[in-house]
């Protein structure tokens, strides 16, 4: 958790024109350099996201003895030299997956299939986020788990091994969980198989046979991986598409700003992480797609957005998954809406690296907005603008820093935002891009 940092958004001075292309998908960038680590050979990727987070994994495999090296100073392309599934070497640190929630969960499955015991933490947000989602199932299938409180809390110490296979039913949607299972299960010794109360985000399904591992995912939605003895670096590079959720916080900002026109190169449409398309289109938003392709397995397309009249809706719980990061950006949206705007059976917003429930409900009230919290989600009543002149706390999330930025656009006056520094995590140039179009948003530092 980055704390310091101070943001000054708002109000827009006119109109958002543009095209903007966003940095590297996040998910696919941890997945991408998690499994080139652990293939034979050589890998090289392009389009990696250089936050904080994805840097987090890419040092926690050199930690292991991995060589990787950066092709660009931007180190938005590299070259992983794997070492094999077995290749890792037992490391002589703490290793830290420093804000990475995707690090340290989806590690905890690699981990769990080495002969060595390792350490991992966090920073202070991580550290107080729930593992034991992921450790109840690596325990269950021979990894030795020790942490505070039982193993729920970093730094947790796993001792792993030979696994045994098993079926892991989850209580939570979550790809983290998903994903830490079935890298366990290259290690185990039969065919592992997942289940999830809703479907998630499938990179780790979609690249795992890239590396030469077939996933079966059935009708019925059980997800099953045989076990293996080695992945295989692909012989092209693989490509890493624009991130969603980055892209999303102009989409917001677009739609809320009159007469804006905004497109979004060729981010990922994957259905697994286009509920926003979905919630914003609910809400009357002028999204048009564009020149529809594929990057790798990945499906990606330009979205065109044009400023439009939003109003509110009642969010269907099958879409929160599928928009689960873009929940503070939509909350914004929602509080600049006509009408009202209902979100439930979205508790998992609370254990994000801010309970971000509470976290936009704060931000917005302070900026004059209507929002009422509810346990797991939120009723916000739009209003036509936010109040200026306000201080606001981001709490060191990435995600509420942006939103409230989008937010601010439509503010009376300008809204201070405080301990913003987290947008490097996962959009270091975000405040670039966010000008490049003509959003009112800087530094407190910068003149
Ligand atoms: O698997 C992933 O890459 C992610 C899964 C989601 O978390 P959960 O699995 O906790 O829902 C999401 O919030 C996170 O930003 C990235
Ligand atoms: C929740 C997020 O990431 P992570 O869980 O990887 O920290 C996010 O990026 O919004």
């Amino acid at each position: 958790m980055e704390i310091g940092g101070t943001l000054i958004a708002g109000p827009a001075k006119g109109p958002l024109k543009g095209d903007i292309v966003v940095p590297g998908d996040k998910s696919m960038s941890h997945r991408a350099v998690m499994l080139a680590s652990l293939a034979d050979g050589v890998t090289e990727i392009h389009g990696f996201l250089p936050g904080e987070d994805n840097i987090s994994t890419a040092q926690v495999f050199v930690d292991m003895g991995v060589r990787i090296e950066w092709l660009n100073d931007e180190k938005t392309s590299l070259r992983v030299f794997g070492v094999g599934l077995h290749g890792l070497k037992q490391p002589d640190i703490v290793l830290n997956a420093g804000n990475a929630g995707t690090c340290v969960r989806l590690m905890t499955g690699v981990l769990a299939g080495q002969s060595f015991s390792s350490t991992m933490t966090g920073d202070a947000s991580l550290r107080k986020r729930p593992m034991k989602r992921v450790v109840d199932p690596v325990r269950k299938m021979g990894a030795i788990v020790e942490g505070n409180e039982a193993g729920n809390l970093l730094p947790i110490t796993i001792t792993g091994g030979k696994l045994t296979a098993i079926h892991h039913v989850s209580e939570v949607a979550s790809a983290q969980v998903k994903s830490c299972v079935l890298l366990a299960g290259l290690y185990a010794d039969g065919i592992t198989k997942v289940n999830e109360p809703k479907p998630t985000r499938d990179h780790t399904e979609r690249m795992l046979p890239l590396f030469g591992q077939p996933v079966e995912v059935a009708s019925d939605g059980t997800i099953s991986l045989h076990p293996t003895d080695r992945l295989t670096a692909p012989a092209d590079n693989v490509v890493i598409p624009a991130d969603p959720s980055s892209a999303c916080f102009f989409a917001v900002a677009a739609s809320l700003v009159k007469d804006s026109d905004v497109t979004l190169k060729s981010i990922g449409i994957n259905d697994r992480r286009d509920g926003w398309r979905r919630v914003m289109s609910d809400m009357g938003a002028a999204l048009l797609l564009e020149n529809e392709a594929s990057v790798g397995e990945e499906p990606v397309a330009d979205v065109r957005v044009r400023s439009g009249g939003l109003h509110g809706m009642v969010v269907n719980p099958d879409d929160v998954p599928d928009a689960i990061d873009e929940f503070p950006v939509l909350f914004a949206a929602a509080a600049l809406a006509d009408g009202e705007f209902v979100l439930a059976d979205a508790e998992e917003l609370r254990v994000k690296e801010s309970d971000r429930i509470s976290a936009m409900a704060d931000a917005l009230s302070a900026a004059g907005a209507d929002i009422t919290e509810m346990p797991d989600g939120a009723v916000i009543h739009g209003l036509a603008s936010l109040k200026g002149d306000v201080d606001v706390d981001a709490l060191g999330d990435h995600r509420i820093a942006m939103a409230m930025a989008v937010a601010a656009q439509r503010a009376e006056g300008e809204i201070r935002i405080h301990n913003a520094a987290a947008i490097a995590t996962s959009f270091p140039n975000f405040v670039t891009l966010a000008q490049s179009i003509g959003m009112n948003v800087r530094w407190a530092d910068e003149q």
